[in-house]
């Protein structure tokens, strides 16, 4: 499998998690988050180059054109992340192919294991593409507006997604832009894949492949970043 190029969503406001700044900026373990996501990226001998997203209005971003020997491009991102993961494929250079697979992985993801990317793009490869997930594990409950349960919701055949999400570059495209003109706004790429006819495979991840999202989440981060295994 060649090398990818790796699209990174990271044009978001972060208004769950709060703070001084976007939280892709928010130091953890003593360096942006964004910094954590980038260099795992980047030393992943899979990862051909890194295609950074940022908000039009961004001015925390640290402008580099490398990051451990991998190119480093930037563009402008939109007002939902499907927006900017489509600005982002587009701006890949002219040197991805159509065909070619690209990774998709939210700069708010700094913890994503190496081998859990060596299997997603081994597996999802032999495919059309598919992403990394780990199937629910805990009983689902759907809440009524006074915050109670008003039951029990099935769990078998129950996924979280996570990311890498890896598809091919075109059709990748062609179903965002498919989706975004039928005005629906997806939460993940595979969703959008899904609405065009596709199935995406599941692969099965770590759980500590966490999105950090609200404030209590940098702490979890910053624990798991500063783990030795
Ligand atoms: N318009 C947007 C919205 C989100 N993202 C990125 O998509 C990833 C996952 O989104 P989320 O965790 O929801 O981040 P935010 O949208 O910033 O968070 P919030 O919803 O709390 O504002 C993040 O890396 C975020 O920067 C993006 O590139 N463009
Ligand atoms: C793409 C994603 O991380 C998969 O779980 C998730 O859908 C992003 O959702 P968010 O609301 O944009 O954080």
């Amino acid at each position: 499998m060649d090398a990818l190029w790796c699209v990174i969503p990271a044009a978001g406001k972060g208004v769950r998690a709060g703070g001084d700044r976007p939280k892709q900026y928010q130091h953890v373990a003593g360096r942006p988050l964004l910094d954590h996501t980038l260099e795992r990226l980047a030393m992943h001998p899979l990862v051909a180059g890194l295609m950074v997203v940022i908000a039009a209005d961004d001015t925390h971003f640290a402008a580099v054109d490398h990051v451990n020997g991998k190119p480093l491009l930037t563009t402008v991102g939109g007002s939902e992340r499907s927006h900017s993961v489509l600005a982002g494929i587009e701006a890949l250079p002219a040197s991805v192919a159509a065909a070619a697979f690209v990774l998709v992985h939210d700069a708010a993801r700094p913890c994503v294991r190496a081998d859990d990317i060596t299997r997603l793009v081994t597996l999802a490869g032999q495919g059309e593409g598919g992403i990394l997930g780990a199937p629910l594990r805990d009983t689902l409950k759907r809440a009524d507006a006074d915050g109670h349960s008003a039951g029990t919701e099935p769990r078998d055949g129950r996924w979280r997604a996570f990311t890498p999400q890896m598809f091919r570059r075109e059709a990748l495209a062609r179903a965002l832009r498919l989706a975004a003109g039928a005005g629906i706004v997806v939460s993940d790429e595979a969703m959008a894949i899904e609405r065009a006819g596709g199935k995406p495979l599941l692969v099965e991840g770590a759980e500590d492949n966490i999105k950090v999202t609200t404030p209590a989440d940098f702490a979890l981060a910053e624990f798991l970043l500063g783990r030795t295994r």
